[in-house]
């Protein structure tokens, strides 16, 4: 299905340590961590705020597991601080993450989003972008886009829950909006499907600009719950919104067909944040890993 070598799996820590809530996980270590993506059968892993900043210490951890470091995520600020503030957090993050031989970096605006707030709404508050602020944040991407190639890296657009980056339209605007030697994007099936969109029209319009995957699915009745409720999108995750692909409601057959056939490159991050205390995070990384190579036959 994808080409020999075109694609590597990698799964997010933030099934055992969840850096957005610190108290999920709370007791699970960086090395328990590791060791078990590694046992479930992944080659990589995104980076937790309890993995070491040393590089070298890093390195040595994950080479014992066979292991590589795929990207990390960034939290930009370009519609509401100067540029000069994200591009010098920016370059520290692309530098660390060049160090562990990682070529793309994970960036998601965070001017005025809803993600980390623990009682707003998350379907009536995420921010709607006033043209200034598409204008600020296009520039500001091309600028670090540029910082990235510098060391001859790709900046990946997350789109999310709660930004000003959710739907398949503000997608489209920010893909107009930029240059794609710059930008390129992040493919996100659980945020796009919690959004209430269709991830493969996602994938059509924007294929060659993907440039790095998550993988995670919904659980459509909790979903539901977290629209009647009115929840926040921390509470939905404690609820158990996400789950690893699969195990929920999304279509992956048509999603990894749709990759195949442009011939994918890059990582395959399986990120499905649940409250661990609840979904046993060695549990569900094998029933990932199993999922994906009976899928793909990766
Ligand atoms: O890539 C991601 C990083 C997390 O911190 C975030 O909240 C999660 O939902 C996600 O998709
Ligand atoms: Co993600």
């Amino acid at each position: 299905m994808f080409k020999e070598h075109a694609v590597k799996l990698a799964i997010a820590p933030i099934a055992w340590t969840n850096d957005d809530m610190p108290e999920l996980g709370r007791d699970n270590t960086f090395e328990q961590c590791i060791s078990e993506m590694a046992l479930a059968g992944f080659q990589g892993s995104e980076v937790g705020n309890k993995y070491p900043r040393s590089p070298d210490r890093l390195h040595r951890a994950l080479e014992l597991r066979g292991l590589e470091i795929a990207s990390a995520w960034f939290s930009a600020y370009l519609t509401v601080r100067p540029y000069e503030v994200t591009a010098e957090a920016f370059c520290a993050h692309r530098d660390f993450l060049h160090e562990m031989g990682a070529n793309v970096i994970v960036v998601s605006e965070q001017g005025r989003s809803i993600q980390g707030q623990m009682d707003t709404p998350l379907f009536a508050g995420k921010p709607v972008f006033t043209e200034t602020e598409w204008a600020a944040l296009a520039e500001g991407l091309g600028g670090l886009g540029r910082l990235a190639a510098e060391k001859g890296m790709t900046l990946v657009y997350h789109h999310h829950m709660g930004t000003g980056v959710q739907t398949v339209a503000e997608i489209a605007r920010l893909m107009e909006l930029t240059e794609p030697g710059e930008v390129s994007l992040l493919f996100d099936s659980g945020h796009l499907a919690f959004a209430g969109e269709n991830p493969l029209e996602v994938l059509r319009a924007h294929l060659p600009r993907i440039k790095h995957v998550h993988l995670k699915d919904i659980r459509p009745e909790v979903v539901e719950r977290v629209m009647r409720d009115q929840l926040s999108f921390l509470q939905a995750v404690k609820a158990g919104a996400f789950t690893v692909p699969g195990d929920g409601c999304i279509a992956f057959a048509e999603i990894f067909a749709e990759l195949a056939r442009h011939s994918y490159t890059g990582w395959f991050v399986v990120e499905a944040e649940q409250d661990p205390a609840l979904a046993d995070p060695l549990e569900y990384a094998i029933k990932a890993r199993r999922y994906i190579r009976e899928s793909t036959g990766l």
